[in-house]
């Protein structure tokens, strides 16, 4: 069976279609830049001769635009029929799930009850879910959450110090995000050492766009860096991560914004967007570090040095961290950011390999320290193939 995932995004939406089983994949891409003049969409396609890569600009680059170009491109390939099943990333689903769910109509309101609590990401999954199931009605939809893997934290890691009445009435606590992500990578790690995923104590860093660092404890998150939102923790692309509370009360002051307008600022136009004044992304920043660009050397500086802080906090949580794994766009292919972090970790005991370091890109995971008692590795995440097996095994389950 085929299995479409979908990964709507506030601004993008990441699709594939692949086998839960085997993982074979028939057709991935990304459609990006959505809401804007660029919008443009990226297939990347199976073939007998390999990968086949097309991108094309999407006229109206909307969500449904991007849907259609979508199902055209099924129709291409004659595999609309041989479609199955339908997987969708949720990001925030509250304390409601620690599962994937089949999406009813109690299901999506649940989702889209957690709208407050994920604004830039949950109405984009619910626009992904009405699309899908207005293309496949006869499908079932299964919701896969990137809260789900932390609902197993405890009550120490996911409290906050505020008052009680706010947890109990407004569920204000810590939920954590990238759950498909880190327990995904987790299970590879485990492989790559040799060693089963119930003995070792993992710390797995997730950094993409959105990033965050999580503690697995024999295969369950026992403490995340992300709390009630998406924001909390390390600096991102232009996430500012962990500021001081009192922060939004004094820039609203001072500047005349309301406390929505500082929100969106601490989302948008914050982290290594607003420590550069240059860019969001990654590659552009280590690129005008090298040329000698202040703002970007301060905001790789500033990233790096919250991360290596908020890993040596997660050894708290597991008592003896056993291996540090990295992922993400950033994690998989940036041995600057790495190096640079595994410098400040001497603390754990980790000691880098430069050159195991400097070969580890995209598709060539594996360890990058020297071995002691923590190691250090890479790690491709794959949120996809997590989503199609977590909707393949509740399908399977008897109703
Ligand atoms: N070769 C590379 N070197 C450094 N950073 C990279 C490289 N490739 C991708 N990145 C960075 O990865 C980030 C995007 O990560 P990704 O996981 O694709 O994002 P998303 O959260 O949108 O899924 C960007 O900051 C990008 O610059
Ligand atoms: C939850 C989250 O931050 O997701 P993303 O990294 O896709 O923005
Ligand atoms: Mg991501």
């Amino acid at each position: 069976m085929w299995t479409l995932v979908l990964n709507c995004g506030s601004s993008s939406v990441k699709f594939a279609l692949l086998r839960p089983d085997s993982g074979e994949v028939a057709l991935s891409g990304l459609a990006e830049r959505l809401g804007s003049e660029g919008a443009a969409l990226r297939i990347d396609r199976a073939s007998e001769k390999g990968s086949e890569r097309r991108t094309q600009a999407l006229a109206g680059g909307s969500y449904p635009a991007a849907f259609e170009a979508l199902l055209s491109e099924l129709d291409a390939l004659g595999l609309r029929p041989d479609v199955g099943a339908v997987g969708h990333r949720v990001v925030h689903g509250g304390e409601a799930f620690s599962a994937p769910a089949l999406i009813t109509p109690a299901v999506l309101d649940a989702i889209r009850a957690c709208v407050p609590l994920a604004p830039l990401h949950n109405p984009a999954n619910i626009a992904g879910i009405e699309a899908a199931r207005a293309a496949f009605p006869e499908l079932p939809h299964v919701a896969v959450f990137d809260t789900a893997f932390h609902q197993t934290m405890p009550e120490v890691a996911y409290r906050y110090g505020v008052p009680e009445v706010w947890y109990r009435q407004h569920g204000v606590r810590r939920y954590g995000f990238h759950g498909t992500s880190h327990a995904y990578v987790a299970q590879e790690a485990a492989r790559l050492l040799g060693r089963p995923l119930e003995e070792l104590n993992l710390i797995t860093a997730h950094l993409g766009n959105g990033a965050s660092v999580c503690a697995v404890q024999g295969g369950r998150s026992v403490d995340t860096s992300m709390g009630l939102t998406p924001l909390e923790g390390l600096v991102m692309g232009s996430r500012s991560g962990d500021v001081d509370p009192g922060l939004h009360d004094f820039i609203a002051r001072q500047s005349g914004l309301n406390l929505s307008e500082v929100t969106a600022a601490l989302n948008r136009e914050s982290g290594l967007l607003g420590l550069s004044g240059l860019s969001n992304d990654m590659r552009e920043l280590e690129e005008a570090a090298g040329r000698g660009h202040p703002g970007a050397r301060l905001a790789l500086d500033v990233f790096v040095y919250r991360l290596a802080k908020t890993v040596a906090g997660m050894a708290v949580a597991l008592g003896r961290p056993d291996a540090l794994v990295f992922t993400g766009g950033i994690g998989e292919n940036s041995a600057g950011v790495r190096a640079a972090t595994l410098a400040r970790l001497g603390v754990l005991g980790l000691e880098p390999d430069d050159e195991a370091n400097a070969r580890a890109v995209r598709g060539t995971p594996g360890v990058i320290s020297r071995p002691g008692p923590v190691v250090a590795l890479v790690v491709n995440t794959n949120e996809e193939l997590m989503i199609a097996r977590g909707a393949a095994l509740l399908l399977a389950q008897p109703v």
